[in-house]
């Protein structure tokens, strides 16, 4: 992606779009004839060579649920998890029916016990091809049940930085709840995860990774995923095109926007959607949060293959704790605490005590 991205910390703030002049057209409908023609490739738009984006990438194993950026994305993804959770003919999986009921639940439910079943199949595949290899190296060594579980924990170590603290034990009670509600509530999201994880173990259980199926393990990657995540949110290339058009010069722009005017209108305010999605980097993940940080996070140009970056906002003197914002850091103190009650803290930063 060739576009200027920007990564919040959870909750944190979207991007603000940019204005742009939309006044001037008055022709909201953009013909179906010259839609289809766009899609079709028979019309190209002034200057859109300069926007190319890659071709999508279906996945390998023939499902139709992941797409990729690139060919090298697409099997990397199927060699690191995606084998396991793929619904297409290809899939590795032991049981589709389970699986597309524990796809389904986790899109009806919360899509974050897809991204955990992700972590749970990524160690299943890597301690499986580490003991491969084991046993490539020394072929004639009789391997053990705690030589598996050796590679289980190698391979679970990536992870092991962000597993903090059980999902329904740090989750905030809903502002509509009281405390009257608590345990109930807590018993209710915990028998979610619950149900979830049967529908998993239905799907890709095997005995010898039995301890990656606990609902301890599983209720500690979702809280992982929910109280580490950041925001991830990229400028759409469909905003930047239209900028682009908005500061050409002269006869350039007139030009241009005969053909680009209706497109805009007939967008209204789609034009300036950011595509959103949230991502797990375990350095981040080790920053506490301040409301006046002295830290940001961000996916720059140059942050390439889910790379991210913590970028210093101001001069840090030696010693200094290093800290980022999960919150829109510019909300009123009340606001602030509300967002920070997922954490399960209160900010006693410089601002909120002075706010406070
Ligand atoms: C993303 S982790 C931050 C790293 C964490 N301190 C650790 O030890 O790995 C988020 C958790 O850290 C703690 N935390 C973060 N910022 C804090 C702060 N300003 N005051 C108190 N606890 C904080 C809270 O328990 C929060 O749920």
């Amino acid at each position: 992606m060739t576009h200027i991205t920007d990564l919040n910390s959870c909750a944190g703030n979207l991007k603000t779009p940019r204005n742009i002049d939309k006044e001037k057209g008055s022709n909201e409908d953009l013909s179906s004839n010259a839609a289809e023609s766009l899609i079709n490739g028979n019309i190209q738009l002034p200057f859109s060579s300069l926007f190319s984006l890659p071709a999508v990438v279906f996945c390998i194993g023939g499902c139709e649920d992941e797409f990729f950026c690139s060919e090298k994305c697409a099997k990397a993804a199927w060699e690191s998890y995606h084998s396991l959770l793929c619904s297409g003919p290809k899939s590795l999986c032991k049981d589709k029916d389970f699986l597309c009921k524990f796809i389904h639940h986790a899109n009806e439910t919360n899509d974050i016990f897809l991204v955990a079943a992700k972590v749970i199949s990524s160690t299943i595949l890597k301690a499986s091809s580490l003991e491969q290899l084991k046993h490539k190296n020394d072929p004639k060594k009789c391997y053990t049940s705690e030589d598996c579980i050796n590679c289980l924990l190698e391979a679970w170590e990536p992870f092991s930085m962000g597993f903090k603290r059980l999902w329904w034990d740090s989750i905030a009670l809903p502002i509509d709840l009281g405390a009257d509600d608590e345990i109930g509530f807590r018993n209710e999201i915990k028998e979610l995860a619950s149900h979830s994880l049967k529908l998993l173990k239905g799907a890709i259980f095997e005995e010898k990774y039995a301890p990656l199926f606990s609902l301890q393990v599983y209720g500690h990657v979702i809280g992982m995923f929910e109280l580490n995540n950041l925001d991830l949110v990229v400028a759409s290339p469909v905003e930047d095109y239209f900028i682009y058009i908005d500061e050409l010069d002269g006869k350039e722009k007139v030009e241009a926007e005969k053909f680009t005017r209706p497109l805009l209108d007939a967008l209204g305010d789609d034009y300036n959607v950011p595509c959103e999605g949230t991502a797990f980097f375990p350095v981040q993940s080790c920053a506490n949060h301040s409301c006046v940080p002295n830290m940001k996070a961000f996916k720059r140009d140059e942050d390439k293959d889910g790379q991210a970056v913590l970028l210093a906002t101001r001069p840090i003197q030696f010693g200094e704790e290093l800290t980022i914002s999960y919150i829109d850091e510019d909300a009123s103190w009340e606001e602030r605490k509300a967002l920070l009650k997922d954490y399960g803290f209160i900010c006693m930063c410089p601002k909120c005590i002075k706010e406070s």
